[in-house]
């Protein structure tokens, strides 16, 4: 999976994602209305404005674009018919070509995560008939439970060409209170690091593992040091935009191929319409004012890594 995904951010020069991540104060009042008309002024009408929200965003921004990640827990907390909302998504940018990283952070005992692999990455029999429930392409994994939390994902990502990215170093103020903790000598992330790059080796796809890391933008130190010791590892990037990840402190997380990184920003691409920057588009044209962010984005990270 790892492979397409390359492929994509080579196609289109795009070495970013966008996390759909709907907030109810994102949703314009011409969308709302059309959620509300149809499933009354309930969850069920949000998470209709949700869908619409993300379609209208996909639409004007999947030429750009390889990748879409959508944040389990912004759907989640409409209820059922969030999640519902969330498989919407997930099949829509699919249907548009794009990958789906599904920013789900799970991780548990060896058979609860195994039920989350089935659930997200892999499919399910039942009488004969296989269903596959959620289908995302990647999905990011928590890695506190050590590797038997870890190696059902790894199986289904093999079995599925499916991929995950898991938690080396959050983007979070407050990420260092464990993660920097010495351990051996070794700040926690160097050791998830380590445990990365050699997971990463059962499940390669190409030059590059189908298992990545998550290292955030905010620390661009550490993401030089962490390059090296996962060098077939992809890096998600969260933390640009809204978090104040710009796209000079990005360099660091790319190889010399000009690969191995997928810069994320979520606030600042889908509530960009609400950004004093963008007010020109108004609240009609929110999806237009997205577009715009994404292309200043690209023009950032293209920049830097020219330099
Ligand atoms: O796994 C993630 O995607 C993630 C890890 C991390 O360290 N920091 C982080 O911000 N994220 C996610 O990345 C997105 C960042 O959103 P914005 O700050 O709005 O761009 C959110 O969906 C976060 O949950």
């Amino acid at each position: 999976m790892i492979k397409q995904l390359i492929e994509k951010i080579e196609t289109k020069d795009s070495p970013i994602v966008v996390g759909l991540d709907p907030q109810l104060k994102f949703i314009p009042e011409r969308i709302l209305n059309i959620g509300f008309e149809q499933f009354g002024e309930t969850l069920a009408g949000v998470a209709e404005a949700i869908f619409l929200f993300n379609k209208e965003i996909i639409d004007n921004v999947y030429d750009l674009i390889p990748a879409v990640k959508p944040q389990s827990a912004m759907y989640e907390q409409f209820g059922s018919a969030g999640v519902k909302a969330f498989e919407r998504t997930v099949s829509y940018a699919k249907e548009k070509g794009l990958v789906v990283i599904g920013d789900i952070k799970r991780g548990d005992i060896g058979s609860t995560s195994e039920a989350y692999a089935i659930g997200h990455l892999g499919s399910i029999t039942i009488k004969n008939k296989t269903f596959k429930p959620f289908d995302e392409d990647f999905i990011t994994v928590n890695p506190y439970l050590g590797s038997d939390g870890i190696n059902p994902f790894t199986k289904v990502c093999n079995s599925h060409n499916k991929g995950m990215f898991v938690l080396v170093k959050t983007s979070n103020p407050s990420s260092g209170e464990f993660q920097d903790r010495l351990i051996d000598g070794k700040p926690l992330y160097v050791h998830v690091a380590e445990k990365v790059a050699s997971w990463g080796e059962e499940c390669m796809d190409g030059d590059y593992s189908n298992i990545g890391a998550v290292v955030g933008a905010t620390y661009p130190e550490i993401g030089k040091e962490l390059r090296k010791i996962m060098p077939n590892n992809y890096i998600l990037v969260p933390g640009y935009g809204a978090q104040g990840g710009k796209g000079a402190d990005l360099v660091n997380f790319f190889n010399k191929d000009g690969l191995g990184a997928i810069i994320n920003s979520s606030r600042g691409i889908i509530a960009a319409w609400q950004q004093e920057k963008y007010s020109e588009f108004g609240e009609d044209n929110f999806a237009d004012a997205s577009r715009k962010a994404v292309v200043d984005m690209l023009d950032d990270v293209r920049g830097a890594l020219a330099k």
